[in-house]
């Protein structure tokens, strides 16, 4: 359990990203922070692990103030991906993944063997283990990025906008990589996107922010499309129009939904959840 507590953080040139926030993230659960660009989302993900240190409140780990853990232990303890996957250009795949296992004292052999064991588990053929990143495409590029998150077999795992650079098509394959891949490992993954729809795709629960932080709503995705929390919130969804408006349209064979611009989008089915 991630616990956020009257979480402040103000920079030193005055912009206060992070106002007063409070947040219980569940842990083995992935929670998605979603808001517009500027509304704190990467500052309130590097508080968990350190990169930044807030300002006034408390980041605690099941219960224990992450201020009184040693800040490079801690860091290395929970997987980090970022946008652009931040790979060592001049280090192979396999050497990128094994960072973390060789600074904390594998030996080469050994991280070289769960470098490997990673690619498999993040779906890279490991032929690929002693290319370079720029011999890679993007989306390969992200897979690394993943791999390395979880080569320190963490517990933990902060992902900032992972898929933000990758096109579409490469972009819905890593969020269904992801999504198996929680289900196999069960982690606490805190998730940070601007896109609703992988918001709701990847989130069990997911939090709508606005600028400074503040909580504009925290739910499951159902509970946030069933009863926004407000008029911002049902915009910010699309609540009202585009693909999550659908209405029932009776045809020969049955009813079906369609959606804002009558596009046929499901079926209705008797039962179920
Ligand atoms: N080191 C810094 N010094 C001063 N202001 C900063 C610093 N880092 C971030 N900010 C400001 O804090 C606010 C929140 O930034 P943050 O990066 O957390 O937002 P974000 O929601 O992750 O944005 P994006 O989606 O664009 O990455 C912004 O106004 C940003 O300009």
């Amino acid at each position: 359990m991630i616990e956020f507590r009257n979480v402040t953080k103000r920079f030193p040139d005055g912009t206060v990203a992070v106002d007063a926030f409070d947040l219980v993230i569940p842990s083995r659960k992935t929670t998605v922070f979603v808001g517009s660009s500027g509304c704190g989302k990467t500052t309130l993900l590097r508080m968990i692990n350190r990169m930044v240190e807030p300002t006034g409140g408390t980041v605690a780990i099941d219960g224990e103030d992450v201020a009184s853990k040693q800040a490079v232990a801690l860091r290395r303890s929970i997987g980090y991906v970022m946008q652009n996957s931040g790979l060592m250009p001049h280090f192979t795949v396999a050497e990128n993944i094994a960072t973390v296992p060789r600074l904390t004292g594998r030996t080469r052999r050994a991280a070289r063997a769960r470098a490997l064991e990673l690619m498999d588990v993040v779906g890279l053929d490991t032929a690929m283990a002693d290319r370079y990143p720029s011999q890679l495409s993007g989306g390969q590029q992200q897979r690394v990025g993943v791999a390395r998150g979880l080569a320190s077999d963490p517990n933990i795992l902060l992902m900032d906008e992972p898929f933000g650079a990758v096109d579409p098509i490469v972009r819905a394959e890593l969020q269904r990589e992801l999504i198996r891949l929680q289900r196999d490992l069960d982690k606490t993954v805190v998730f940070v996107t601007h896109d609703v729809d992988e918001a709701f795709l990847l989130g069990d629960q997911v939090a709508i922010l606005a600028k400074g932080a503040r909580r504009l709503q925290f739910g499951s995705p159902s509970e946030i499309t069933e009863q926004p929390a407000d008029d911002f919130v049902a915009a910010f969804i699309g609540a009202e129009r585009g693909k999550r408006a659908l209405r029932v349209k009776q045809t020969p064979h049955g009813p079906v939904l369609v959606d804002a611009e009558g596009r046929t989008q499901g079926v209705l089915v008797e039962g179920g959840a």
